[in-house]
């Protein structure tokens, strides 16, 4: 962050010598005859650049709503950003209105490292229509189902790690980057290292080094800078990025070719990429970029909340108890076994706890960025064509008009049908035409990840030298998915610690039969 400040300090003084004129001529300060939404002071030429490369910015936002309410308006160097702060805003513009389907493009990130040919940094146009044609009919709620026997599997491996090594509890819930291999391309990952794992890991760890608050390089926000060469003092970025883009490269095409190899020898088993490669009417690029977003989009971001559901576990015992009190109910009304997909209906209590999981920690705090193509006027306001728009899910998971005592993870918020707070799952996973396309898969991952976990262990606070519990320190992420616990993200590498134990020797036994029987 102090990098950054010293650049754009350094860089202010000579725009302000240079471009002063410039800025002011150019600068809309209202149109239609109404203002921009209100926001914090720009500085000098540079604008909101410093509160826009802020750490956790949602956290600012969602302290400035009292002073500048529902919408606001920031601006860097010629770029707009507006960042919707309620409920009504965001349903309001971003459900329906095509012009706000728009996707913005990072320099850095997209343009230069190659994330920009992913469906989730498209373009509102062919391309994208395609790739979510393609999406449609795979994650469905019926199709994703359709592998329940295969999510099970995947879910009892996790479990016999749990037992195994508890003190790996980060790595094991990694887990969830094993049901998006094998669903999107019917490969078997290999552990951790596997580089169908390992590959998109550090692709990841890259960008998101690169792309945090403080990491980017100045061309993001002086987009003449890209021109110079990458011998030139200070564009080292650029060599960079073509060593990333390589990676990035590899990292969708090796995958994508096994599963043609596997293709051509009969030995390919039915996955997303082999369905859309039978299906012989899409272009190959498209399938395999396509194909490449599940992992990008799915892995961190699941794992992100079943490592918020582990640390909701180990902070509130009661509401721990009670979900497992009410898995033993229905296991007890089988007879025996571990909790499945077909004991959903019966979980009444598990599923208020997933919308609490959704609210208490959002995932993407500002979900992922939109672009406004067209000039638009609302609440009052006039929003320019080329903002960025920020749907701040941060400020709406506190917001005292839906939620009550909004810091607390507390699932009885949605128990009572006719008293039940805001869902989560109206806003968590997007709006509109670009709402997330994996929202039915992710939800059966966590769903079986939790029902699996809460049946056969106990989490609980992790113990000091003398065997007594302490408090866990927790500090949360600072990247785009919020609870950043996994990356090399500063001052976040730890994560939290916690005690994680089989309930019973029963259960134990337990995962290591059901382990075995449901073996690769
Ligand atoms: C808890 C887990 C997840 C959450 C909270 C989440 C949330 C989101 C959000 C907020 C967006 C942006 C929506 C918008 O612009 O309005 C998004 C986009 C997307 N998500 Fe997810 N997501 C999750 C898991 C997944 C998974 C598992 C997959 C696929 C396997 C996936 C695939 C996508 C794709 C492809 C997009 C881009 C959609 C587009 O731009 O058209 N997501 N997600």
């Amino acid at each position: 962050m102090a990098e950054l400040s010293g650049s754009l300090a350094f860089l202010s003084a000579i725009l302000s010598i240079l471009l002063a004129p410039l800025y002011y001529l150019c600068k809309p300060v209202k149109s239609r005859g109404l203002p921009l939404p209100p926001g914090p002071r720009p500085d000098f030429i540079i604008g909101n650049a410093r509160h826009l490369a802020a750490k956790s910015p949602w956290l600012q936002y969602t302290a400035w709503k009292e002073k500048y309410g529902n919408i606001m308006h920031l601006e860097a160097l010629g770029t707009h950003v507006i960042v919707l702060n309620s409920y009504k805003a965001m349903h309001d513009l971003l459900n329906s209105k095509p012009i706000y389907a728009d996707r913005h493009t990072s320099m850095m990130a997209d343009t230069l490292m190659g994330w920009g040919r992913f469906t989730t940094a498209a373009h509102y146009g062919e391309t994208w229509k395609k790739h979510r044609k393609m999406m449609r009919p795979a994650f469905h709620k019926d199709a994703i189902l359709a592998h329940s026997a295969t999510l099970e599997k995947i879910a009892r491996a996790c479990l016999l790690e749990l037992l195994h090594s508890p003190g790996g509890l980060r790595e094991h819930l990694r887990y969830t980057g094993r049901p998006i291999v094998m669903f999107t391309y019917g490969l078997k990952v290999d552990g951790p290292k596997d580089p169908l794992i390992a590959v998109p890991e550090k692709a990841f760890a890259t960008v998101i080094k690169v792309a945090m608050p403080g990491k980017v390089p100045l061309a993001e926000y002086l987009p003449f800078l890209r021109h110079i060469p990458s011998w030139f003092p200070g564009a080292g970025f650029k060599g960079n990025a073509k060593i990333w883009r390589k990676e990035l490269d590899d990292m969708v095409e090796v995958p994508f070719s096994h599963v043609k190899a596997n293709m051509a020898t009969g030995v390919a088993i039915p996955s997303f990429t082999s369905k859309c490669l039978e299906e012989s009417m899409h272009d190959g690029n498209d399938i395999m970029w396509n194909t490449g977003t599940m992992y990008m989009a799915g892995a961190d971001t699941t794992h992100a909340i079943l490592t918020s559901f582990i640390l909701a576990m180990v902070l509130h015992p009661d509401v721990q108890k009670k979900a497992q009190a009410e898995i033993d109910g229905v296991i007890a009304a089988k007879g025996k076994g571990l909790p499945n997909f077909e004991d959903r209906g019966n979980l009444p209590y598990i599923e208020c706890l997933l919308k609490d999981l959704q609210r208490w920690l959002p995932v993407l705090p500002l979900s992922v960025p939109r672009r406004l193509t067209e000039d638009d006027c609302y609440g009052g306001y006039f929003l320019p064509a080329g903002s960025i728009i920020f749907s701040n899910h941060w400020a709406l998971s506190r917001d005292e008009a839906h939620y009550k005592d909004p810091e607390r993870f507390w699932p009885e918020r949605f128990e009572n049908p006719e008293t039940a707070e805001l869902d989560p799952y109206k806003y968590a996973f997007g709006w509109g035409r670009r709402a997330c396309a994996g929202m039915n898969f992710a939800d059966a991952m966590l769903y079986l990840a939790v029902v699996s976990i809460l049946a056969m262990f106990d989490i609980s606070k992790p113990l000091d030298e003398h065997g007594n519990e302490t408090e866990p320190e927790v500090v949360l992420g600072t990247g785009i998915v919020s609870a950043g616990l996994t990356y090399g993200i500063p001052g976040r590498t730890e994560g939290f610690k916690c005690t994680i134990r089989p309930r019973s020797d029963d259960a134990a036994k337990l995962i290591g039969a059901a382990s075995e029987k449901m073996s690769w």
